[in-house]
């Protein structure tokens, strides 16, 4: 089955497009990445596609739902990690977790808040404010809420910017796993290192085109980042670093 369609999707801001006429098909169990430079329309991409921002023309569909008429289904049924947000200051991780159970209709989250701290390494900093957590354990935390509900897909706007290369590995087995059991994961990166070692599924996007779609485990001689440069013409090997 299908995960997210997208036909002619098209946002603009004023005299700026944004996204320009983005058709995209994300199989279930896939994991994508949308890949682009700053500014080439990813997060502009998540936000229509989790019903956060209306496109000016085309059609989307996200596990059935439309996110323009029924937002809220959107936004039930799946997982969302937006760019650099974090839990609020003032919650510990356990009541943050608390709070995203209770709007989830979770009837019980104990036994997933210690999961997920053991999975993503956080146990001992439970029950300390975010004020007072470091960034990587912030962001952890925040990748915990996105899947405490096990939701059939979840969108996630760079995932691994703050965390250390162990996390980061940890983090990736844990999205394999994710899609090996069938759920489907949306990445949105500008790091290549990340969609060609992780991802089954790369659409990569320049000024909110579509300009190359590909299977990076499926590329030969001709690696993610030639394919990159080609079509965005990216000459900077800072796109290749996977943290800041
Ligand atoms: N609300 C807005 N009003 C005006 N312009 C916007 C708005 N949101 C985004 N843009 C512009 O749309 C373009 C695409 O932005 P978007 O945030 O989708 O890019 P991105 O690929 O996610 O970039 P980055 O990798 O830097 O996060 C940019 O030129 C941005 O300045």
């Amino acid at each position: 089955m299908t995960a997210i369609e997208t036909v002619g999707l098209t946002k603009r801001f004023g005299d700026l497009e944004a996204l320009a006429d983005l058709s995209l098909t994300v199989p279930e169990g896939e994991l994508f990445a949308l890949l682009g430079p700053n500014g080439s329309g990813k997060t502009t991409t998540i936000e229509i596609l989790t019903g956060q921002l209306e496109p000016s023309a085309g059609t989307a569909s996200v596990l059935g739902h439309d996110p323009v008429s029924d937002p809220l289904a959107v936004r039930r049924a799946v997982g969302i990690l937006p760019e650099r947000e974090d839990p609020p200051s003032f919650l510990t991780p356990r009541e943050y977790l608390e709070f995203v159970g209770t709007v989830r209709n979770l009837p019980d989250v104990t036994e997933q808040i210690d999961e997920w701290a053991e999975r993503f390494e956080f146990r001992e900093k439970l029950d300390t404010l975010a004020t007072d957590l470091s960034e990587g354990e912030r962001q952890r935390v925040m990748l915990a809420a996105a899947f405490v509900h096990e939701p059939d897909l979840v969108f996630i706007d760079e995932p691994l910017v703050n965390l250390d290369p162990l996390m980061q590995e940890q983090i990736k087995g844990h999205f394999r796993e994710y899609c090996e059991r069938g759920n489907t994961v949306f990445l949105s990166t500008h790091f290549i290192e990340v969609a060609d070692e992780l991802c089954t599924q790369v659409a990569i996007v320049s000024d909110g085109r579509l300009v190359a779609e590909c299977n990076p485990q499926e590329l030969d001689d001709e690696r993610l980042l030639d394919v990159f440069r080609a079509e965005v013409g990216a000459t900077e090997p800072a796109t290749q670093q996977v943290s800041d």
